[in-house]
């Protein structure tokens, strides 16, 4: 049980969706427009979540300003305005799905919370498709 904060946040990036050991016209099939081998952008929009217990003497789950901070370091300032297939070296082997992305950024965000923090990311790539990740539950 706890209480969550949530930090909205976007960045701009280029990508691709293709596998290198398909032919164009197998990724075609499955990616379609996705595919087109000159790359196209999305305007990445995502909610990051922190839960739990209010600290007794802040008040805080977590200092707002602490994971604004840390979400422009290790988020905006890495993936904004890149082409993520060729920039991004998570993405040169891993197709840069909205899926991929988003355990990518919730690794990176995970390993700078407190442990005893939930993390969970919503990642949208078009105002209408999103994908969210809280990890792998043990
Ligand atoms: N499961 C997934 N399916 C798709 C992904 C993905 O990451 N995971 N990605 C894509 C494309 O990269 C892209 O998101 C599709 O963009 P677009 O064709 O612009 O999407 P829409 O036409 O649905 O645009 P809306 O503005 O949302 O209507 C495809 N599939
Ligand atoms: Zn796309």
């Amino acid at each position: 049980m706890g209480v969550t904060v949530s930090r909205k946040a976007h960045f701009n990036a280029a990508h691709r969706l293709y596998r290198k050991d398909w032919n164009d016209q197998k990724n075609l099939d499955v990616f379609g427009k996705c595919s087109y081998p000159n790359y196209h952008g999305h305007n990445y929009e995502l909610i990051v979540s922190v839960t739990g217990a209010i600290d007794e003497e802040t008040g805080f789950v977590m200092d707002l300003k602490v994971l604004k901070d840390l979400i422009k370091i290790e988020i905006e300032d890495y993936l904004d305005h890149k082409n993520l297939n060729v920039d991004i070296e998570e993405f040169k082997n891993l197709n840069p799905t909205a899926e991929n992305i988003v355990v990518i950024i919730w690794n990176k965000l995970r390993a700078k919370i407190k442990s005893d923090l939930e993390v969970e990311v919503v990642l949208y790539e078009t105002s209408r498709n999103f994908v969210s990740y809280k990890g792998v539950v043990e």
